[in-house]
């Protein structure tokens, strides 16, 4: 019998699922068996008698730490080499407790060394001081998007997609988001390269659209988009978090049931207006809510808790959501199923029930994916497989059931279903793969790669095959079961009836729906739209959403259906009728109230696409010399009113014309666009009030004119301009600031940016970077946010000072670094009555700027990032409290059980 380390209870995690939330801290022993657990692998043939010796002992050690690089980066490249040229040799010295450290290293299966793991427990490299550098790196590299701490089993699924840029992309359970980046990286990847040649071609004058790479036909920028999807709202915005470090304008996030995901309409074609068209997927990700029992590594209470019932609560929902997901996909696209949980009945059982519902191997294939990955260790997918009900009694056929229904009733079969059983048909099930603990030290997975052959027409859900709804006698009986369960302490949490009665056959017994049998709400009750089947039809749709009218550049007026594409739209995006008969979001009947929001619930802004012919998209335009060609009609603003009063956002044209096109529709949409300008107040009549935010530059960087940029050449010029907060910067002191100094002196006031361009001199640096800068009055300052700044300065410099504000805009106080000893002398020659005059100018200007501009007024970047999150409202600071949650490591996202 295993025994292990017990975490005790920290904090008051509230409310929710799984029992292991909140459950760590301290450390009591906890014993790591669970008799049911054990025999129901063991004796049922799950676990093959050859592993079960290795198998068990895997599941009860710790788990080792994993990460990953951010593989669409060319810069992931400079911080995993200095993973490797500084940390690995650091923490190759390491001996704790008298053993050496083994060093991390990269997981064999992984493409491009890109995940790596380590087996030194997270309480060593957290606690033991000669991890601390190495624990800062992980630390700030991970905020700031180039890392993501992810489980290495929870990194395959994304790499069964075969994901390539330009395609469509659904993660229906995406919170927290570890595999939603990386179906992100993986849309975005070659962009780098195809955008720098694009340019290059374009300043030679032989750029050629039709010679583009596929799927980055957007000026070498991907033309895919990725949805991403939970329906818990707290977590989709904990979702929305991860995914922004990203910042990427080929994503949507949505809030919806997945068993029902509304279908999303796309623009009619021209030519078909008054047709439907709804987008159809390329890849489809169906990461479900699962029990878990493959996580019990990270979530020890796993051991105490687990009970067949688990798994028989959740198969409905995870085949709803299957059967949901290849309704979505396109003719020869790919869903991938995966579970964190080891149990047939969420895995095998799913796979098969889901096949069944849409026709058969002919409709939808289970993919052999034996080539696919080679160096990933593997078992084949269960053939066969028995039940256990919730009192752990063997069922070895759906006809065992019937048969002792009809002699003894239902007690305890509650939740049986026909699906839960092996298929009769003939089907490959051997193609699944599951991933055991021992067979590469991670922990327990399974995966299954689906194709769709060819179009399919669910079968309803076959009520028939249900154990009937359980009598008030039955829940009775039940719930004093969970009581003995329990040993007479209190009961979990029972979040609906369903948790104890089965499936509703609805009124007459026979044909109850999707939504009716699960006592959901119905789909459309989830869109917050009255609807009834007949108002489903095409042309009442059609009729509701209203026409929009927006103006070119040259003044023609359009339809947005009609709208200018800056390149071929995809292919792979064409949308198609949806001919799935699924209930589709509906235009409410007539405007809906204001939704009402709960305390602390973040407000979603509507979005709201500018023409791009505006003043401020005209002046902007001028102000940085933004080529003509780059798109003015993808800017897009979070108020009802559509005027750009704060921010403009960015998205790609096919994000674009979905946010247009299902307005009012009762999608719930929570996030979509990269910020890419923000209004900051102005100190001069001329200077343009709109600074590029750092999100946005890279997408806008290449497209800007000279006149707007400066380059940076000097390692110490960019260790002077990431430690100081605005650096003073005036005809006297310039010369302290180096190259950026010289060429920012007479540069008119507002944004700027700093390429930071890469040389072999030894006072040089080696990545190519491109900063935002901001030159006021009397400084110029990095717009970096500190995360930003103390991961680069940690990375570039070894560096941990802390950064250094400017004391009140004092310019005798103004901190100096060894960067420029020649302008420090010509400080010291100033006479003393110029200096004080100039102290004085400033000081009266800062005063009079403090008096005369209205807050927001940014002395400093916090202060610009405060007032910022002030002006957005609770959101940020919901988010900031769901990223603390998400950075604790565990508590919150263990109650489901993931595996990030
Ligand atoms: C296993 S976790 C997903 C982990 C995620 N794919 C990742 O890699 O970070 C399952 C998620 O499904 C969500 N969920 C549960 N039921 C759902 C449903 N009916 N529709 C959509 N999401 C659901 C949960 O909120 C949870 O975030």
């Amino acid at each position: 019998m295993g025994r292990g380390k017990k975490f005790g209870k920290r904090g008051g995690g509230s409310g929710g699922g799984g029992g292991s939330r909140g459950v760590r801290g301290s450390w009591e022993e906890l014993e790591k068996s669970n008799a049911k657990y054990e025999s129901y692998y063991n004796d049922h043939g799950i676990i093959p008698a050859e592993d079960q010796e290795a198998f068990w002992p895997a599941l009860r050690r710790e788990l080792p730490n994993s990460f990953r690089f951010t593989g669409s980066r060319g810069h992931a490249v400079a911080v995993k080499q200095r993973l490797v040229d500084f940390h690995i040799p650091q923490i190759t010295s390491i001996t704790y407790e008298g053993n050496a450290v083994e060093p991390p290293k990269p997981v064999p299966w992984y493409p491009d060394e890109l995940a790596w793991y380590m087996t030194t427990p997270k309480k060593v490299i957290r606690r033991f001081p000669p991890f601390a550098s190495f624990q800062k790196f992980l630390v700030a590299e991970t905020e700031v998007g180039n890392i993501t701490r992810q489980e290495v089993v929870s990194m395959i699924p994304p790499l069964f997609l075969d994901i390539r840029p330009g395609m469509t992309v659904l993660d229906m359970c995406a919170a927290p988001g570890s595999k939603s980046t990386q179906l992100m990286e993986l849309l975005h990847i070659g962009e780098e390269d195809a955008t720098r040649k694009v340019m290059e071609d374009i300043k030679q004058g032989t750029y050629d659209p039709s010679k583009l790479p596929a799927g980055l036909e957007d000026y070498g920028r991907t033309t895919g988009l990725l949805v991403a999807n939970d329906s818990d709202f707290k977590r989709a915005h904990m979702l929305v978090h991860q995914m922004k470090r990203l910042n990427s304008p080929n994503l949507l996030v949505t809030n919806h049931d997945a068993t029902g995901y509304p279908s999303i309409k796309l623009p009619s074609p021209p030519g078909r207006e008054r047709f439907n068209n709804y987008l159809k997927f390329d890849r489809i990700l169906a990461d479900v809510p699962c029990s878990g029992d493959g996580t019990v590594r990270k979530n020890p209470t796993i051991w105490k808790d687990w009970t067949p019932g688990n798994a028989l609560g959740l198969h409905a929902t995870q085949l709803r959501i299957l059967v949901r997901a290849l309704q979505m996909l396109k003719t020869g696209g790919r869903v991938v199923y995966s579970t964190c949980s080891l149990n047939p009945i969420e895995n095998e059982a799913v796979i098969a029930a889901a096949v069944a519902r849409c026709g058969g191997s002919n409709f939808v294939e289970i993919i052999d994916c034996s080539q696919e990955l080679p160096d990933l260790k593997r078992a084949d997918g269960l053939r066969s497989w028995k039940v256990l009900d919730r009192d752990c009694r063997v069922w070895n056929s759906w006809q065992e059931v019937e048969e002792h229904r009809k002699t003894a009733g239902i007690s305890g079969l509650g939740r049986l279903s026909s699906t839960m059983f092996p298929p009769s048909k003939d089907l490959p099930l051997e193609r699944c793969l599951r991933v055991y603990p021992h067979h590469q030290d991670t922990g327990g997975f399974f995966i299954t790669v689906l194709e769709k052959k060819t179009e399919i027409k669910a079968k309803p859900e076959n009520v028939d095959k249900v154990v009937p709804k359980a009598s008030v006698a039955a829940v009775v009986e039940e719930l004093e079961q969970k009581t003995k369960d329990n040993n007479g302490g209190p009961l979990d949490k029972i979040e609906s009836l369903d948790d104890i009665v089965p499936h509703s056959t609805g009124t007459d017994g026979k044909d109850a729906t999707v939504a009716e049998s699960s006592h959901q709400p119905s789909y459309t009750a989830t869109l917050d739209a009255p609807a009834s089947p007949s108002k489903r039809s095409s042309g009442h749709l059609e009729d509701q959403v209203p026409t929009k009218r927006t103006k070119l550049e040259n003044g023609t007026e359009v339809i947005i259906g009609d709208r200018p594409v800056h390149h071929p739209p995809p292919s792979a995006v064409e949308g198609q009728e949806d001919n799935t008969d699924f209930p589709k979001a509906e235009a409410p009947a007539q405007a809906k109230p204001p939704v009402k929001r709960k305390p602390g619930q973040p407000f979603e802004e509507p979005f709201k696409y500018v023409t791009g012919t505006e003043d401020e998209i005209t002046e902007i335009f001028k102000f940085y010399n933004i080529s003509d060609q780059f798109p003015r009609d993808r800017f897009m603003v979070r108020n009802a009113e559509g005027s750009m009063t704060k921010t403009i956002y960015y998205t790609s044209v096919l994000a674009r014309d979905i946010l247009t096109e299902n307005e009012g529709r009762g999608m719930k949409f929570v996030h979509g666009g990269v910020k890419m300008f923000v209004k900051q107040d102005a100190q001069r009549p001329n200077q343009c009030q709109w600074r590029i935010q750092t999100d946005g530059l890279p997408i806008i960087e290449s497209w800007l004119g000279p006149e707007r940029t400066v380059t940076l050449t000097k390692k110490q010029t960019l260790r002077k301009l990431l430690v100081e907060l605005f650096p003073k910067l005036d005809q006297h002191t310039y010369q302290q600031l180096g190259e950026i100094g010289h060429q920012t002196k007479d540069i008119q006031l507002g944004c700027c940016i700093m390429r930071v361009e890469p040389s072999e001199s030894e006072d040089g640096l080696q990545e190519r970077m491109v900063l935002p800068l901001w030159r006021s009055m009397y400084s110029v300052n990095l717009m970096l946010p500190k995360e930003d700044r103390r991961a680069m300065l940690l990375r570039l410099f070894n560096d941990e000072t802390p950064v250094i504000h400017p004391p009140k805009f004092r310019s005798e106080d103004t901190p100096t670094t060894d960067l420029a000893s020649d302008s420090q002398t010509e400080s010291k020659d100033k006479s003393e009555a110029e200096a004080k005059a100039e102290i004085a100018d400033s000081e009266m200007t800062y005063a009079q700027i403090e008096k005369d501009i209205p807050p927001p007024i940014a002395k400093t970047e916090e202060d610009l990032i405060k007032a910022e999150n002030i002006l957005r409202g609770q959101e940020q600071a919901d988010l900031m409290s769901s990223r603390e949650t998400y950075q604790r490591d565990g508590d919150e996202e263990d109650r489901f059980n993931t595996t990030v």
